[in-house]
């Protein structure tokens, strides 16, 4: 046999190999679900699978490239956890969102993922049970607070389990011409906003459509002639469309928060970030006397956002995010000590921070 006939027969063992422990793998984390299903545990541990993907990167001896160990192992533990149970998963859609990478992301291939029509439906879907997760967009960085989201959680008793970032760029796409035969640019309004320089420089006569994704403004377009759509290099992918112009966000330094929703209230890690919202009477000065008990005790708070009550005008909610587990001793006491002259107060999860 020649020498590359030999090598190739040392990678077919080597695969067996692999297949081999790939399947004892499998044994083992189905073994993990049906412990999991008697003691009542959630079975998607996000934090568990980010150790081993840390682990893995700092032990990884190379030549195999460590950017490849997440996505391999993302497969491989997406994998494990269908065998361990049939985990359904909805996003806000349709398909090639950056919802659905973020979900991807989080979730593997093998997941079976659901496009959903709106927000709202995310959450009717898990808070129904058809779903055992959703993946909803919370912030971005240039725009701020995705304001639908937040309002869910007012209604919703569903809990945050994770978050992921995910850098966002957009493309224009067309089926077919060229920057000139563009006349109108469809996408959703947080895209169209994040590139407002750009059209105005670039296509400052276009007519600009809003549409309720960047995915549903690259399906229009693959049947319209003389129009435009911003959205990611998927959609351009799914829905056959050429990439005219790549990056065209006009801050680069442009990315959203996602967050995982479920059910399940999750243990510490040791380095958490615990969600709340409250609300209160007005008179003077009562804001700073809601946060005084988070300033007594040092925690950090690393954001506030505040947003109307639709039930009665000119009344507020604040939603505020500290560092830290809420089963941590001082959160934990803040939390009861807020809640004492708060009219509302709600955890909305606490979960890993992603950075
Ligand atoms: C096997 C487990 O369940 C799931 C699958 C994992 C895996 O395949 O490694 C890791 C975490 C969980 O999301 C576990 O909790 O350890």
């Amino acid at each position: 046999m020649d020498q590359l006939g030999k090598l190739r027969e040392e990678i077919d063992d080597l695969d067996e190999r692999i297949l081999e422990l790939l399947n004892r793998r499998a044994k083992v984390a189905m073994e993990i679900g049906h412990l999991k299903k008697v003691l009542r545990k959630p079975f998607y541990v996000p934090s568990r699978e980010r150790a081993i993907f840390e682990r893995l990167r700092s032990i990884n001896p190379g030549p195999f490239p460590s950017d490849a160990i997440d996505t391999v192992f993302r497969e491989i533990i997406s994998a494990s956890l269908s065998l361990e149970y049939p985990m359904k998963v909805v996003y806000l859609g349709p398909k090639a969102t950056f919802t659905h990478v973020a979900a991807l992301q989080k979730f593997g291939k093998l997941a079976q993922l659901a496009a959903c029509k709106s927000i709202s439906s995310v959450f009717d879907e898990v808070a129904s049970g058809r779903a055992l997760y959703g993946v909803v967009p919370i912030e971005n960085s240039n725009e701020g607070a995705v304001t639908h989201t937040l309002d869910m959680f007012l209604e919703s008793d569903l809990k945050i389990i994770e978050e992921h970032y995910l850098e966002i760029s957009h493309d224009l796409l067309v089926n077919d011409g060229e920057l000139g035969d563009v006349r109108r640019i469809y996408s959703h309004p947080q895209a169209l906003d994040q590139c407002r320089r750009w059209i105005e420089d670039h296509l400052p006569h276009a007519q600009q459509v809003v549409v309720t994704s960047t995915a549903r403004a690259a399906q229009i377009v693959a049947d319209e002639p003389n129009s435009a759509a911003i959205a990611s290099r998927h959609a351009a992918n799914l829905y056959k469309l050429r990439v005219l112009e790549s990056n065209i966000q006009d801050n680069h330094e442009n990315y959203t928060r996602f967050l995982v929703i479920g059910r399940d209230l999750l243990e510490p890690t040791g380095h958490d970030r615990t969600s709340i919202l409250f609300g209160f009477k007005d008179r003077p000065g009562v804001l700073g006397e809601m946060l005084e008990p988070f300033k007594n005790r040092s925690l950090n708070l690393m954001k506030i956002e505040s947003r109307p009550i639709k039930k009665k005008a000119w009344e507020y909610v604040f939603f505020l995010d500290i560092e830290g587990h809420v089963e941590d001793g001082p959160i934990k006491e803040a939390i009861k000590e807020l809640d004492s002259f708060a009219t509302l107060l709600k955890v909305l999860g606490s979960f890993r921070r992603a950075r």
